[in-house]
């Protein structure tokens, strides 16, 4: 049955073993498929011991007290409990119905957290369940990819923006046309290609990147296409495979194209073209089975019209073109993003932080210049550098340059302001602030640059 060999696979198994969450995981009639080793610990039973056991049973036993899973599979809906475990521990239990294409019941996954509680826990009790609800997206999301299924439907992230992305991914995750991937750094280029990778026939098959970039523009042409034995002088007597041998069946990922030297962009229209190529040193062509995906966050119309970018390539790439919306565009799944990677960095530094509602608030009113990356890099810093376990949100205020609007506005020229009433304006603002922002003039008028007694007479002129 699938979903028995989906989690048969031992690579889930390990990454559930190491969840500090309990994973429960039953069968469309309520048998035990498998649960990880935390809930294995909190039932008291070993994982064999639990496998093919009726969840009917180990309530009758007093084990499950009550089966989510049941009520799950009774009421056909999602159920959430939270139960008292003593009096400073309760736990958060969600048992998620996951139907098939026939609108079946095929798996209940029941995923629970428990969590200390002292007086008011409702916040806590949200933030485990958004972070139980990402665990079970991904879990979702993994079983729709299980090898043996055919299935269209992927989970979706919260945003209107994320959903259409997702369902592009999906539709042309099964399409072999090549794909153009657009949008801001930082946006999640790469992993949406991933991602279109993993969903896709070739999944089983290598994903494999070249950053046009950061290569030497030399070494470009063997890196793709490889070389035959003595094809020149110094080249390896064996050969080279080049990259697009070794994606055969699977991805070729070609990041940041729009920085591909312009000779080398002929030789990769006939790869994408007709999916053939010459590895260097050879007469003979030969034929490439691979999907290519290219990303940009550049505007590839704007360059071939400056003749930077050959138009025949670019219309050659841009059969489906995607653009990755910007964080700021997608501002709902910021909250879920955010815990996700408090948790991965909690996993990786050992460590309990948690984020505060008001961090989380935070983070909404910032610009984002730097997307998803710019958002995982600050919380990384906050989770290493906040002092206590709950993050809050001057953690954010000293890691991120949140731009305050009055001060934006200060350096924006009026219209009826001349050019020196408009410098002026800027260097009052400049030697107030820096007045403002040191201890003495003498510290103020060196950070400025200039000399002590210039900066305390301006400092009088537009004190007054
Ligand atoms: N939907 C997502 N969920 C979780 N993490 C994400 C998501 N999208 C992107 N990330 C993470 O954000 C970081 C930046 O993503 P990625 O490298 O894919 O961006 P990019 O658009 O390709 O950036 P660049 O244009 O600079 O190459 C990565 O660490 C990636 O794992």
């Amino acid at each position: 049955m699938q979903y028995n060999q989906l989690f048969q696979n031992k690579r889930l198994q390990a990454v559930l073993d190491q969840l500090p969450i309990s994973v429960f995981v039953a069968d469309h009639e309520g048998f035990v498929v498998w649960n990880n080793h935390i809930s294995a610990e909190g039932i008291g039973l070993s994982q064999a011991e639990m496998a093919g056991k009726h969840v009917s049973d180990l309530e009758k036993q007093g084990i499950l007290n009550p089966s989510v899973t049941r009520l799950a599979l009774e009421q056909k809906k999602q159920i959430t409990r939270v139960q008292v475990i003593n009096e400073h521990l309760k736990q958060l239990m969600v048992a998620k119905p996951i139907y098939n294409e026939d609108g079946q019941i095929e798996l209940i996954i029941s995923i629970s957290q428990q969590f200390e509680h002292i007086g008011q826990d409702d916040e806590s009790i949200d933030e485990i369940n958004d972070l139980i609800q990402t665990y079970i997206l991904e879990l979702h999301r993994f079983y729709m990819q299980a090898p043996s299924r055919e299935s269209n439907k992927r989970a979706v992230t919260k945003s209107k923006a994320a959903k259409s992305l997702e369902q592009k991914v999906t539709r042309i995750s099964s399409l072999p046309s090549t794909v153009l991937l657009t949008g801001e750094t930082g946006v999640g280029k790469n992993y949406t290609a991933r991602t279109i990778h993993d969903y896709s026939q070739r999944r089983s098959n290598s994903f494999l990147t070249l950053n046009c970039s950061t290569i030497p523009e030399s070494l470009l042409e063997s890196e793709l296409f490889g070389y035959v034995k003595g094809a020149f002088s110094g080249a390896n007597s064996t050969g080279k495979t080049g990259l697009v041998q070794m994606a055969e069946g699977g991805t070729l990922f070609l990041d940041e194209i729009a920085e591909l030297p312009y000779a080398m962009q002929a030789k990769l229209l006939e790869l994408v073209q007709d999916k053939t190529f010459l590895p260097i040193g050879s007469t003979e062509k030969r034929r490439a089975d691979i999907r290519i995906i290219a990303a940009t966050n550049q505007n590839l119309e704007t360059l071939v019209h400056h003749k930077q970018f050959r138009s025949d390539l670019y219309y050659r790439l841009n059969v489906f073109q995607i653009e990755v919306p910007t964080l700021k565009e997608r501002l709902e799944d910021l909250p879920l993003l955010a815990y996700q990677f408090v948790q991965k960095f909690n996993e990786e530094y050992h460590q309990q932080k948690k984020l505060s509602r008001e961090a989380i608030e935070t983070l909404t009113h910032y610009s984002w210049p730097g997307n998803i990356r710019e958002l995982q890099h600050a919380i990384e810093r906050v989770c290493v550098f906040a002092e206590n376990d709950t993050i809050s949100p001057e953690d954010f205020k000293k890691e991120l340059q949140f731009t305050d609007p009055e001060q934006s506005l200060a350096f924006e020229k009026h219209e009826s302001e001349t050019l020196s009433q408009f410098l002026e304006r800027i260097e009052k603002n400049v030697i107030l602030q820096a007045a403002d922002e040191h201890r003495n003039s003498r510290e103020a008028a060196k950070s400025l640059g200039m000399s002590q007694p210039t900066f305390s007479r301006r400092v009088r002129k537009y004190e007054t």
